[in-house]
This record gives structure tokens, sequence and C-alpha cells, in this order.
């Protein structure tokens, strides 16, 4: 069988990108997340156009006993899972910290955090088995650095950064890599979902600049995978031209 990537949030902006680079390299693909009707499209797309094989987890990683249950219920190839992409996640509102809202931490914590830890250890238990594998966590500039009202999205993406570099050491022994990919601005649908569908708000954070797109991401997720496997690259955090950091941003 061809190597296979598991690809979490697989269902639109960085983790649909990676599932199409993914494929055109040959690789079979696990792809997971919660809408179902985009995933079966995205899937089939790919099957027809690059001749892979594709398994569906349609799945909240917020729910461990569902998640471990779908995860745990796969075929024994389909366990020999080479790269885990550790890619869902979101943003929930952006308000100073007295004006946040309960809902939107337990989700944005629930997601970026538990979420992949849960992910996290079932597949780790496979590379293990294996001897191999490679964990690609995608973290951000808010997890380097914390801005004006990114509060909890900042603190969940320094404990990605954390949960990188702690994962790297329990998982040495084994062989496996670990890698960060830490974003600035992609124009996905991240900040549409930051503010609960308001297409205008969310448009004007990339207004005047030229943001990165998800397949610039994937590259990078590409070069850090297809180094040779002596060689792990423990952190990139990679920003369109005109970001300096978090909030220093050229705009015309
Ligand atoms: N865009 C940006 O500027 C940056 C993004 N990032 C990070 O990149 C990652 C991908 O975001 P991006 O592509 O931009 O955003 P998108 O909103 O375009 O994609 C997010 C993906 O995560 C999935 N997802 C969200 N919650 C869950 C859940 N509970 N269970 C399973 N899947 C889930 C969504 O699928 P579905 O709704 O179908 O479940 C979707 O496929 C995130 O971790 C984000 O924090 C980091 C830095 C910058
Ligand atoms: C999605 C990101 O991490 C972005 N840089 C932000 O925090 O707004």
């Amino acid at each position: 069988m061809s190597k296979i990537a598991l690809i979490t949030g697989a269902t639109s902006g960085i983790g649909a990108a990676c599932a199409h680079l993914f494929a055109a390299q040959g690789y079979h693909l696990i792809l997971l997340a919660r809408r179902e009707e985009r995933l079966t499209e995205i899937a089939k797309h790919l099957e027809d156009k690059y001749a892979i094989e594709v398994k569906k987890i349609i799945a909240d990683v917020r729910d461990h006993e569902d998640l471990s249950y779908r995860l745990d219920t796969l075929p024994a190839s389909w366990k020999k899972v080479n790269v885990l992409i550790n890619n869902a996640g979101l943003s929930q509102g952006l308000d100073p910290i007295d004006k946040g809202n309960f809902a939107d931490w337990d989700t944005m914590i629930d997601t970026n955090v538990k979420g992949l830890l849960y992910t996290t250890k079932i597949v780790s238990n496979w590379m293990v088995a294996q001897k191999s594998g490679h964990i690609i966590n995608i973290g951000s500039i808010a997890g380097q650095e914390v801005y004006p009202n990114g509060n909890v999205y900042c603190a969940t993406k320094h404990a990605v950064d954390a949960l990188n570099k702690s994962m790297r050491i329990d998982l040495l022994p084994h062989g496996i890599r670990v890698t960060a990919i830490n974003p600035g601005m992609v124009e996905t649908e991240f900040s549409k979902v930051r503010f609960k569908g308001d297409e205008s708000r969310a448009k004007k954070v990339y207004d005047g600049l030229e943001p990165l797109v998800a397949n610039d991401i994937a590259e990078a997720i590409w070069f850090a995978v297809s180094r040779p496997a002596h060689v792990n690259i423990n952190d990139m955090l990679i920003m369109p031209t005109a970001q300096a950091t978090a909030t220093i941003i050229d705009r015309n």
C-alpha cells in the first residue's frame, strides 16, 4: 500500500489544500471533519483525479469517545499512518477578556488543544507500534505572540507550541518526527468562523494586503514531510510578505 496521511479539518482551508497536495503525491488519505457533504465531495474528487483511496471520518475532534471508536474501527492496513496533520482548529470571537464568552472559550480550548491531544494519542500509538511516522501540528503566529483580544485563541496556540515540543521529546525513542507549522494570515474560512458568519467583517481582515493562501501552507508542510528520514524540521513560522508580526501589517 502507498503511504497514508491522516488530515483533520479537511473540509476547507489548509486541511483541504493538504488533502489535494498529498493526493497529488500519491498518498492515500484519511480525511476527518464534521461536514459530511463537503468531505464526500472532496474525497470523490481526489479519488477520481489521483487514483488514490480515501477513508472519510465524519467526526468532531472534541468527542474523544466517538473519535476513538471511529479511528479504532479502521482496518489494520489503514492504521499504518505515515503522516498525521493536526489541523482542525478555529477561533471564536475577538473580545477583551472581561467580555469573553464562556461557550467560545470552551469551543476553542476543546477543539484546538483537547482535540489535537485526543487525535495524537490515538494515532501516535499506531506510529509507536510501527516505529515511524511524522506528526505535523498546525500552530500559529498566535502561538508565538499575543495580540489584543486574541487572549484564549492565542493561549490555545501557545499550548500547541508546548505540545509540539513535548511530544517530540516523548516520541523521540520511537523514530517519530514532530513539526509545528505556524502560519500568519492565511485567507481561508478562518475569519468567517471567528466572526460567526459575518462575511464583510471577515473580508476586512485581509483588506489592503495579499494574504497567504492555504496552498502556501500545504507546500511548507510537504517540504517538512519530504525531507530525508534523518531530518526533522522542528517548526516554521510563515507570514505574508506584508505581515511583520501578528499586528504589524503593511496595508495599502
Ligand atoms: N487562516 C489563518 O490565518 C490561520 C489558521 N491557523 C490554523 O490553521 C488551522 C486550519 O484553519 P483554516 O484552514 O485557516 O480554517 P478553516 O475554517 O478554513 O478550516 C478549519 C477546518 O477545521 C475543521 N474543524 C473545526 N472544528 C472541528 C472539530 N471540532 N472537529 C473536526 N474538525 C473541525 C473544519 O471542518 P468542519 O467544520 O467540517 O468540521 C475545517 O475543515 C486551524 O488550526 C487554525 O487555527 C493558524 C494560523 C493562521
Ligand atoms: C489565524 C491566525 O492565527 C491569525 N494569525 C490570527 O490569530 O488572527
